[in-house]
């Protein structure tokens, strides 16, 4: 039977990426997706705005809601220093196992823990599952329904420091406006919008970057 889209897109990869150079990972899946088949990853240019927030934060504990096929989890855990350590959740099996693939191509396992399930279902076990007190960083990039119940979780579960950056994909497109709403009039957020496009396309979309203030 056909193949799937990111059985095509981790086939790219281990043709035209090297093993252990997370670059030509990124640079493979975005000209797989720029040229032959579009894809949901956050792609080169919101990717740019990630890799700035990353840069600039040098987290130590990092949280995906949202693995897909793996390409921001490489942008992000090719950044992280030494021990550093990135969380990413992914209930879609199928997804998961192309992740793990990609992440590994890149040579970027050790700094990666893929786990399978629901975000609903993790975030209350991040302490006692993983020995996680908070995290530095949250990307969020899963149902775009799921944000602000799932930000709403992570604060009750004190998985959230003063100083704590989230940073949301897709606020434009497909949209997050119960999200958007809450992070910025909530006085436990200040909250920043980088306007860019939505992967591959014309599109108007954007990246809410919202430091928790405790
Ligand atoms: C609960 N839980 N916990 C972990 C977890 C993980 C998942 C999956 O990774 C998963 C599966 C399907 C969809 C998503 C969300 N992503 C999107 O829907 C999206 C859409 C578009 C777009 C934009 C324009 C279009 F025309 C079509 C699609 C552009 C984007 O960048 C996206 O991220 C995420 C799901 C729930 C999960
Ligand atoms: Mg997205």
């Amino acid at each position: 039977t056909r193949s799937t889209r990111p059985q095509r897109l981790l086939k790219v990869v281990q043709k035209h990426a090297t093993r252990g150079d997370p670059q030509s990972v990124i640079s493979a899946i975005d000209h797989f997706c720029r040229h032959s088949e579009w894809a949901m990853n956050v792609g080169d240019e919101k990717g740019s705005i990630l890799d700035s927030v990353v840069s600039e934060l040098n987290p130590e504990k990092v949280l995906e809601l949202g693995t897909y096929c793996g390409y921001s989890t490489v942008r992000i855990a090719r950044l992280l220093p030494p021990g550093a350590r990135l969380i990413t959740l992914e209930f879609n099996a199928d997804y998961a196992a192309i992740a793990r693939q990609v992440i590994a191509w890149a040579g970027l396992e050790d700094k990666v823990q893929l786990v399978e399930g629901a975000s609903e279902d993790w975030i209350p076990r991040m302490k006692e599952h993983f020995g996680i007190e908070t995290f530095d960083f949250v990307f969020l990039d899963h149902w775009k329904d799921r944000y602000l119940p799932d930000t709403k979780l992570m604060e009750d579960c004190g998985l959230l420091r003063k100083g704590t950056v989230l940073l949301a994909d897709n606020v434009i497109c497909p949209g997050v406006p119960d999200y958007l709403e809450y992070v910025r009039n909530s006085l436990s957020y200040k909250s920043y919008y980088f306007k860019s496009h939505l992967e591959y396309t014309k599109a108007e979309d954007g990246l809410e970057k919202s430091v928790f203030l405790g």
